[in-house]
């Protein structure tokens, strides 16, 4: 038996729930630049991923199931039956399994920087060996690099270096679970059983998962709209806070993005 899913919970409790979920190699944190505004008419819940942050840290290899059933234990911990869900990347990807094999649970959805399938599956192994033989430091400069554009890590490098730190404390055996349920992932054919209206977001200079995923995927959803952000890469909502939390309230109240 393990512990579950860490968590923080903020904005009024009665309001609407709000499931946020982050990359891999970040936390509930990553999801700073969007929380002020978003508590104002959400109870916001960030979570971190099995492994990640505060979470338990079972031995690997993890599964996308795994994780989702992971969140919707949490969900039951918490008492909240139906949450609107982001996530952005490896968050993404848990949004997609969560919509399509707990449909009654997911409102509205919103998937940033993801896929839904991401080889070769590899490299991600090959990630994972390094990581779990001690060396995730070595590898984290080139990962931090596909996070952030050029521009923005030189104009805000400490802002770089906060997320390189938050990478680098990812406990070993979680980061590489992880990296071994990326591996094993194939969400493409769950996509078609996703009934919650969705916004997917690319960011143009993402080369971590390039644009052409968040394409992929919005042409399986029912009813799904693209957006591609430029002047981001793969941490769309560190570099676009603004637009990023723009898209997310127009979103999720579309009936209030009328009247705003
Ligand atoms: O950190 C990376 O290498 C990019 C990434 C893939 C899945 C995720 O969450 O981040």
């Amino acid at each position: 038996m393990t512990r579950g899913l860490n968590a923080v919970v903020d904005g009024p409790a009665d309001a609407p729930a709000l499931l946020l979920g982050s990359s891999l190699g970040t936390t509930g944190a990553m999801w700073q630049p969007q929380v002020a505004a978003l508590a104002t008419r959400y109870r916001v819940i960030r979570y971190d991923h099995l492994g990640h942050g505060g979470s338990a840290v079972p031995a690997g290899p993890y599964t996308i199931d795994l994780l989702g059933r992971k969140v919707l234990r949490l969900l039951d911990d918490l008492g909240v039956a139906r949450v609107h869900y982001a996530g952005l990347s490896l968050g993404g990807m848990v949004g997609m399994w969560l919509a399509a094999h707990a449909p009654e649970r997911i409102d509205r959805l919103a998937l940033l920087c993801t896929s839904a399938s991401l080889g070769p599956a590899d490299g991600w192994r090959a990630r994972a060996a390094t990581v779990r033989a001690g060396r995730l430091d070595s590898i984290a400069d080139a990962i931090v690099e596909r996070w952030f554009t050029p521009a923005f890590a030189a104009s805000r490098p400490d802002t770089v270096a906060a997320y390189r730190d938050l990478l680098v404390s990812t406990p070993a055996v979680g980061y590489a679970g992880c990296c071994e349920a990326i591996a094993a992932m194939d969400l493409r054919p769950d996509l078609a059983a996703v009934r919650a209206p969705t916004l997917v977001i690319g960011a143009a200079d993402d080369p971590a998962i390039p644009p052409e995923q968040a394409a992929a995927i919005t042409e399986r959803i029912r009813a799904a709209r693209l957006v591609v952000l430029d002047g981001a890469a793969h941490l769309a909502n560190v570099e676009q806070p603004e637009a990023v939390t723009r898209l997310l309230v127009d979103h999720l109240d579309p009936e209030g993005a009328v009247r705003r």
